[in-house]
């Protein structure tokens, strides 16, 4: 190493072989790890000969502990290996060759792999492989072991802690990225512990520096885009993901985050965080600054920690902000043209997977209605192979006052869909839900209350909202009256008044520089609930949706072609309250984001526009979905049905008086009976041909089926009214 002539690759071999036989390692178990570890670090020799070959002896180490090395260490062995440990070449080196000789020239495929094959190759290499043989020793071994590490120790002299620098400023390369040793700082503050390993930093240490692993890594759990398993890293839900997903090979197309999490056999565990991305549109930035970031966006989204808050949600946002700041950085400071972002492959692809992500909102966004088939996000696309371990007993987890089971009594599929139960909505990232008490005036609230208000002689302020009337019976149901109305306006959703916005946030969301005009949202009648400000108690009869579910509920398998449902082990009167639609709240840019990204996934997703209050002009983080794909409640099992659906959806305003944000409440309809399915009309206009991703075909068996009757158009409001009318 250091000579001003390249050194050729037989030279260094036969240097790093010299270089162990001090350790007593065999030549034939150097040869091999040494074979191995160039696969492995992609033929860097600098990774290898660092420290003074720290790794490769570690390597070494690693390798016998695997049980895939030599059965006991020897001084002097035999030379049978591919690496001669000095002098000339081996014998059989050159029978070696056909082998993928690192010293020799690389073969073809793996002389370049891809990224993926690389990530392959590593796994490979940590795992114990069954082509090698078995330990042969038992306790001795590992006094010679042991005495081994000593040697080591002793000769390789470690000098201070070992930390990995900050990630150098240069395109990541997925060729090149992976559990690696990497380049090697050293701190003044390290103590090397005396195995030789290096201890973490303290607590107070500087945040800049990362541990290395080196080739000591033992197993691997590997997050690709949440492609994990349930107890390794969790996902987030306020975290927004780049990422391609896919293979690995696109990281030039789009970025990707992975979380890597490896244990040696000495105990170290490290947690890596991998952002890829296109090199030429990337800079990295400074982590001090991701830290700021990171600091920021946790605190704009949440003064106290969420309910799932996690560290793999922190890691994740972490690779999300040095993803946000290195392409930001690298358009400031390149003439590149934009990043073709949303993991298109090339931009008239994003136009048009843009355009029908932009149809399928248009279709069903303006109805307050699911969006059917829209394809998620990719960071949440991984969920779909992540098994979540659903409780079959309580499928919420607790955070319900009732348990809700789950049943499937067709055999087949034990479990729902996975997904994060979660009973209440949390914002995804940049919704701006402003609860603040301080915007909840006196007319919006009723201070004066005591007790419950229902029993006061005169409605309270709360009661405004609906005319002067309280929304509630005595006995907790939803007058039905007000349930009618509800039901009509989403059934006769043209006869009824629309707002128009000046510029509509929807549209903005989907073309911020032309946006079309507003499309008109419907004005929904809403129920306001007594809250905090209000001088009432918790079991005020003004109180029903924010107490929470209180029938007894069930998730069970259809078996009708609709997948899991929702049904109601009691009998419900018609008003009673069943269950919120919780999920994450998202702005409508990040909704749209979201279904642009992840146009060609065949996962279900079921947005709900909020814009039953919209009016005049929203700033973009005021115009409001929910989704409850991956964080929510029960409610996103309920299916739907055609103009005679038992449920009624009510928007609630609690704890904000201005519209943009408010609850969405399933009332039923009519009386439902025990183990009835419950369902909803998600307003679909199945007759539509102009939606990019066909709506699911309509299975609800209602003889007022839209679906059914997508090939004989009808006016929807003849079998709306038919409907109606038949129900009385
Ligand atoms: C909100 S989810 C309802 C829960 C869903 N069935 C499940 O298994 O998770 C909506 C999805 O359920 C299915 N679905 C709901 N209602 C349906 C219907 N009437 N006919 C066919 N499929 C339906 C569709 O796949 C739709 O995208």
């Amino acid at each position: 190493m250091g000579s001003s002539r390249p050194v050729s690759k037989q030279e260094r071999g036969r240097r790093a072989m010299k270089a162990m036989k001090p350790l007593g390692f065999s030549s034939k178990l150097c040869s091999k790890v040494l074979r191995r570890l160039l696969e492995l670090y992609d033929h860097r020799w600098a990774l290898i000969e660092e420290d003074n070959y720290r790794v490769f002896a570690e390597a070494i180490l690693d390798a016998q502990a695997n049980g895939n090395g030599d059965p006991q260490p020897e001084l002097e062995q035999e030379e049978t290996d591919d690496f001669p440990a000095e002098g000339g070449p081996s014998t059989s080196l050159a029978a070696a060759a056909h082998r993928e000789d690192p010293l020799g020239p690389p073969s073809p495929a793996p002389a370049s792999p891809t990224s993926e094959q690389h990530v392959t190759t590593t796994e490979l290499a940590i795992s114990p492989r069954a082509d090698l043989p078995p330990r042969a020793r038992g306790s001795t071994r590992v006094l010679g072991k042991r005495r081994q590490r000593q040697t080591i120790d002793a000769y390789i002299q470690p000098e201070d802690e070992v930390f990995l620098r900050e990630p150098k400023p240069e395109p990541v390369d997925m060729n090149c990225w992976d559990v690696q040793p990497g380049p090697i700082d050293r701190s003044p503050r390290g103590v090397a512990s005396s195995s030789g390993f290096r201890e973490p930093p303290p607590p107070q240490s500087d945040r800049n520096t990362k541990q290395i692993p080196g080739a000591r890594n033992r197993t691997f759990q590997r997050c690709r885009n949440r492609d994990i398993t349930s107890s390794s890293v969790e996902p987030t839900s306020s975290s927004l993901n780049n990422g391609t997903g896919s293979a690995v090979g696109n990281v030039q197309e789009a970025p990707g985050l992975d979380i890597v999490v490896a244990s040696s056999a000495t105990g170290e565990i490290k947690m890596s965080l991998k952002c890829s991305v296109d090199p030429s549109k990337f800079r990295m930035p400074a982590l001090e600054e991701v830290f700021k970031m990171v600091d920021d966006k946790c605190l704009a989204s949440s003064k106290v920690l969420p309910p799932d808050f996690s560290i793999g949600s922190l890691m994740t946002e972490i690779c999300q902000c040095v993803l946000q700041l290195g392409t930001e950085h690298a358009v400031e400071h390149t003439t590149q043209p934009d990043i073709v972002g949303n993991g298109c492959r090339s931009e008239d692809d994003r136009k048009t997977k843009q355009k029908a992500a932009e149809e399928l909102l248009v279709s069903n966004g303006s109805e307050n209605c699911p969006v059917n088939s829209t394809p998620v996000q990719q960071q949440h696309l991984a969920l779909s192979t992540l098994r979540i371990n659903h409780d079959l007993t309580d499928i919420s987890k607790a955070e319900e006052n009732i348990r809700i089971s789950i049943v499937n009594e067709f055999g087949g599929e034990k479990f729902p869909p996975s997904f994060y139960y979660m009973q209440q909505n949390v914002v995804f990232q940049n919704a701006l839900v402003d609860m603040s008490l301080a915007k909840i005036g006196g007319e919006d609230c009723c201070a004066d209350c005591f007790g419950n208000c229902l029993s006061a002689p005169e409605p309270c302020a709360c009661a405004r909202e609906t005319g002067g009337e309280y929304a509630y019976t005595l006995e907790g149901l939803v007058r039905p009256a007000l349930i009618d109305e509800c039901v009509s306006v989403n059934l006769f959703p043209a006869e009824n008044q629309k707002v128009f916005c000046e510029t509509c946030p929807l549209e903005r969301s989907r073309n911020k520089a032309s946006p079309e005009p507003c499309r008109g949202h419907l004005v929904r009648k809403f129920i306001k609930e007594c809250w905090s400000k209000c001088g009432c108690n918790m079991e005020c009869g003004n109180r029903v949706v924010q107490r929470g579910i209180t029938c007894n509920l069930q998730v069970f398998f259809t078996g009708e072609g609709t997948g899991w449902g929702l049904r109601t082990l009691d009998e419900l009167p018609k008003g009673a309250f069943v269950c919120e639609y919780a999920g994450e709240i998202l702005t409508c840019t990040e909704m749209h984001e979201r279904a642009v990204e992840n146009m060609q996934n065949d996962m279900y997703v079921h947005p709900i526009l909020l814009d039953a209050g919209w009016c005049s002009e929203l700033k973009d983080e005021e115009a409001l979905c929910l989704d409850g794909s991956f964080y929510g409640n029960v409610g996103r099992f309920i299916n739907h049905r055609c103009c005679d659906a038992n449920l009624a959806v009510i928007p609630i305003e609690v704890e904000t008086p201005d519209h943009h944000y408010y609850h969405l409440a399933f009332f039923t309809s009519k009386k439902v009976e025990a183990f009835e399915e419950l369902t909803w009309d998600y307003g679909i206009d199945f007759e539509t041909e102009k939606q990019p991703v066909k709506p699911f075909e309509c299975l609800c068996g209602s003889r007022y089926c839209r679906g059914r009757r997508r090939h004989h158009p009808r006016k929807r409001n003849i079998v709306a009214a038919a409907a109606i009318g038949e129900e009385g």
